[in-house]
């Protein structure tokens, strides 16, 4: 059968259950908001490639529109001296115009300078070696090209070549029209892009070449980028995308977007630390699940108190009822005590009083007879004398006995010590005829024990009782009326020779 678990048990119960629910609202809330975070930072890297994309994509774009106009400009008018001359103050405008630029550039079919857009250009150089040069000998589509970063043999800076192949007539290769980048130009603009401490941004080529990136270094321009895991996560993911990396270089995690660039075969790629990112709501998360522990221990104390306020209770409770349930033990015996003869066990003369009180009114009400049998043991202190006073205890224990298991058969029967030797029993409802059949069959049973008194006639215990029963309703008379003429009948018994019953009016003998 199911129990109710009891209220300390269901107390703790609940205060568990509030500290776990504290907690772990907690702890879905700081996921949740972590959650938040990585995805609001996502969306800023995404922008950031996106900035960075589209940068690049217009600087390359007008280096590229540059080189369309010049190789335009050369298929159309030649090469003879007027129309470099007039080339010549073209690139240079063309230059002074894009700040990105760090020079344009014609070479021949063989490699060799046509025209470049420099005041003093440098004679005899020769740039066949070059791997934009040879790329466009080798192919003979007519789009841009972008080169790997080379090292400028003019001025030493790291440039980005994008090249457009120039074509003779009749279709033939006839040399290389290049524009170069300064690297610089978008190390520039990557520094303005705020990416904190540990944030990394890069433009890479799609063929896994690195061309610059910041944090900048030298070394890494130029670099095979495809065995790295951005490179992967590009190839896997197309042109837009976004993954958590781990860096290999310096073993930090990065959350990395990347871009394609819309019209050249490059990507760009933003990075944050993830470290960096999530120090803010690492902050926070510590402030509040610090608060929240508190909250729980103050929680948890306060409920741990009060069980115990209630288990002090419980006891302090369960002591009273002990106590009470003690008391009203006592109570009852002492009311017992109070109401009982202690030598034979039957009411004692305060409850005799009592109870003829009230079975006096309510013979009154009733309009009943009340009988009263008084009894007397004959030469009872004869018996004490020749036996000694304990004999003679244990003589009225054993008629008390036999009184109570003759008298008192009904309810409202009351069979008591009246005082000393002497002995009452109260029968309501019962006439003076009854009443004397009683008192003559206690009287006999009382002989019949045959305890031994020499002192007697007979040489054992008798009794002697007087018998009276009234009506109050007939004869108004208080109820010591009853009891004074019961005593006269068992005066009588006495002088006629003891061992007797007499009724008030008459007397038996036997
Ligand atoms: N052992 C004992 N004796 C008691 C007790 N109460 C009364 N008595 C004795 O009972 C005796 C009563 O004696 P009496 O009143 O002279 O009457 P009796 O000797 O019985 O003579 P009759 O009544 O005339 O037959 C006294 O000696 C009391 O001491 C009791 O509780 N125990």
């Amino acid at each position: 059968m199911f129990r109710r678990p009891s209220i300390t048990f269901r107390t703790t119960a609940f205060v568990a259950v509030v500290c776990l629910a504290l907690v772990a609202l907690d702890f879905l809330n700081s996921w949740h908001s972590r959650a938040v975070q990585l995805k609001q930072m996502s969306v800023a890297t995404s922008n950031l490639a996106r900035a960075m994309a589209q940068q690049a994509d217009d600087t390359i774009k007008q280096a590229d529109t540059a080189l369309i106009g010049i190789v335009e400009r050369i298929q159309h008018d030649g090469t003879g001296p007027a129309a470099l001359d007039r080339l010549h103050r073209l690139l240079a405008m063309r230059v002074n115009e894009l700040p990105q630029l760090d020079a344009l550039h014609v070479y021949d079919k063989d490699g060799n300078w046509v025209v470049n857009s420099r005041e003093e250009p440098p004679q005899n150089l020769n740039n066949a070696q070059r791997e934009y040069f040879a790329f466009h000998r080798e192919h003979a589509e007519r789009g841009p090209h972008i080169g790997v970063p080379v090292r400028s043999r003019t001025n030493g800076k790291l440039l980005i070549p994008v090249s457009r192949r120039i074509d003779n007539p009749d279709g033939s290769f006839g040399g290389v029209a290049l524009a170069t980048i300064d690297v610089e130009f978008f190390g520039k603009f990557y520094d303005s892009l705020d990416i904190g401490e540990a944030g990394a941004v890069a433009l890479i080529l799609e063929s896994g070449t690195m061309m610059t990136r910041r944090p900048f270094s030298v070394e890494m321009v130029g670099r095979n980028m495809r065995e790295t895991g951005l490179f992967r996560a590009y190839k896997d993911q197309g042109p837009v995308g976004t993954a958590e990396i781990l860096s290999a270089q310096d073993g930090i995690t990065r959350l990395n977007s990347f871009r394609r660039l819309a019209n050249y075969p490059l990507f760009a790629a933003a990075a944050l630390s993830k470290d960096e990112i999530l120090a803010a709501w690492w902050r926070e998360t510590l402030w509040h699940t610090g608060g929240v522990i508190l909250l729980t221990l103050i929680v948890g104390f306060v409920g741990w108190r009060l069980v115990r306020q209630m288990e002090l209770q419980n006891r302090t409770e369960a002591e009273l009822r002990r106590a009470r349930d003690a008391l009203e033990k006592l109570n009852k015996t002492l009311n017992t005590l109070a109401m009982e003869d202690g030598l034979t066990g039957l009411a004692n003369r305060r409850q005799f009083d009592v109870t003829l009180d009230n079975e006096f009114s309510r013979a009154m009400r009733d309009a009943s007879t009340l009988a009263l049998i008084l009894i007397d043991v004959d030469c009872f202190k004869q018996y004490n004398d020749i036996y000694g006073h304990a004999a003679g205890d244990e003589c009225l224990q054993t008629i008390g006995r036999t009184i109570a298991s003759l008298a008192a058969r009904r309810p409202g029967d009351l069979a008591a010590r009246y005082g000393g030797e002497e002995l009452a029993v109260l029968l309501p409802k019962t006439d003076v005829a009854a009443a004397a059949v009683l008192a003559e069959k206690i009287r006999s049973a009382v002989r019949d024990l045959e305890i031994v008194h020499a002192g007697m006639p007979g040489g054992f215990v008798t009794l002697s009782a007087g018998v009276d029963a009234f009506s109050p309703a007939e004869t108004p008379s208080p109820p010591k009326e009853l009891i004074q003429s019961a005593d006269r009948a068992l005066y009588a018994a006495k002088m006629a020779g003891r061992n007797r019953v007499c009724t008030a009016m008459r007397s038996t003998q036997t």
